[in-house]
């Protein structure tokens, strides 16, 4: 939770509401004053049911939407522009007609000149990412986390200091799921961009993350922030210790008793 102390943040909520109209002519109270601070470098995951205003969340940070009132600000010094904000969606959209490397080429987050360093980075990205022997493959003639995994390119592209995550991994199978959550903390560990990860999966946002933010619906509410202190690097093996059930049963109580308040 922000404090007047709070200084070192990266992205600071001062209690955001957000609300929709409906077509009945009534509104749709998506977010209720929401406050959170987010250190430069944490890895956040947000979970919560269907419909408790996550992505509402991850779309007023980015500005994409315009929360109905509270603040949202960048730190330390508000310098933060919003270009500096990259996003991943559960699909990655990308061009068909475009081969993987053109589609990190055209990202539609990249604002500055296609130079000689764009290719550069498109390069790096792709050996970072695992596709360096896909660059020329067209979208296609992937899989469908290789898929992602360029979505992924896309958002890395300019170089965001802070990564926005809708459920990116939601449309992959579970073996695959794991492989990118743990393959995405590999190329988080290189330069710790602060990034806010929501998935439906708990166990997923415990593994991954330093906090994980838990959102209760109607409205969309901030039940807890649940402190993750479990050592890294992470392991796939971590889900099987007592410390990490612990986790998973303190977040499974805190979205069951708020769903049966409801
Ligand atoms: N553009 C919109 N117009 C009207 N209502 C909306 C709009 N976008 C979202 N809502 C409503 O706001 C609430 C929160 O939606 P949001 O998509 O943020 O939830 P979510 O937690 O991301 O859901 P899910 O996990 O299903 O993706 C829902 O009740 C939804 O119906």
């Amino acid at each position: 939770m922000p404090t007047s102390t709070d200084t070192d943040h990266v992205i600071r909520l001062d209690s955001v509401s957000m609300l929709y109209p409906t077509k009945s002519g009534g509104t749709v109270q998506a977010l209720d004053d929401v406050s959170l601070s987010v250190r430069a470098g944490e890895f956040i995951s947000i979970v919560g049911p269907s419909g408790c205003g996550k992505s509402t969340l991850l779309r007023i940070i980015m500005g994409l939407s315009r929360q109905t009132s509270g603040q949202v600000t960048f730190g330390p010094s508000d310098d933060t522009h919003r270009n500096q904000l990259g996003m991943v969606f559960q699909q990655p959209l990308l061009l068909p007609w475009r081969t993987v490397r053109k589609n990190l080429l055209t990202s539609p987050d990249l604002h500055q000149r296609r130079d000689a360093g764009t290719h550069a980075k498109a390069d790096e990205l792709l050996v970072m990412l695992g596709l360096e022997e896909f660059g020329d493959r067209y979208p296609n003639e992937l899989s469908g986390g290789m898929q992602q995994r360029v979505g992924i390119g896309r958002a890395l592209m300019h170089d965001p200091r802070i990564l926005l995550m809708d459920e990116p991994f939601g449309a992959l199978d579970a073996m695959t799921r794991d492989q990118m959550g743990l393959d995405l903390l590999k190329i988080w560990d290189q330069d710790r961009k602060t990034v806010l990860f929501v998935t439906h999966s708990i166990p997923e946002a415990v593994l991954l993350a330093d906090r994980v933010v838990v959102m209760t619906p109607r409205p969309g509410r901030l039940a807890d922030v649940v402190e993750v202190a479990l050592p890294r690097p992470r392991r796939l093996e971590n889900i099987n210790t007592p410390e990490f059930g612990e986790i998973v049963l303190k977040i499974r109580k805190l979205l069951d008793s708020e769903h049966s308040a409801h």
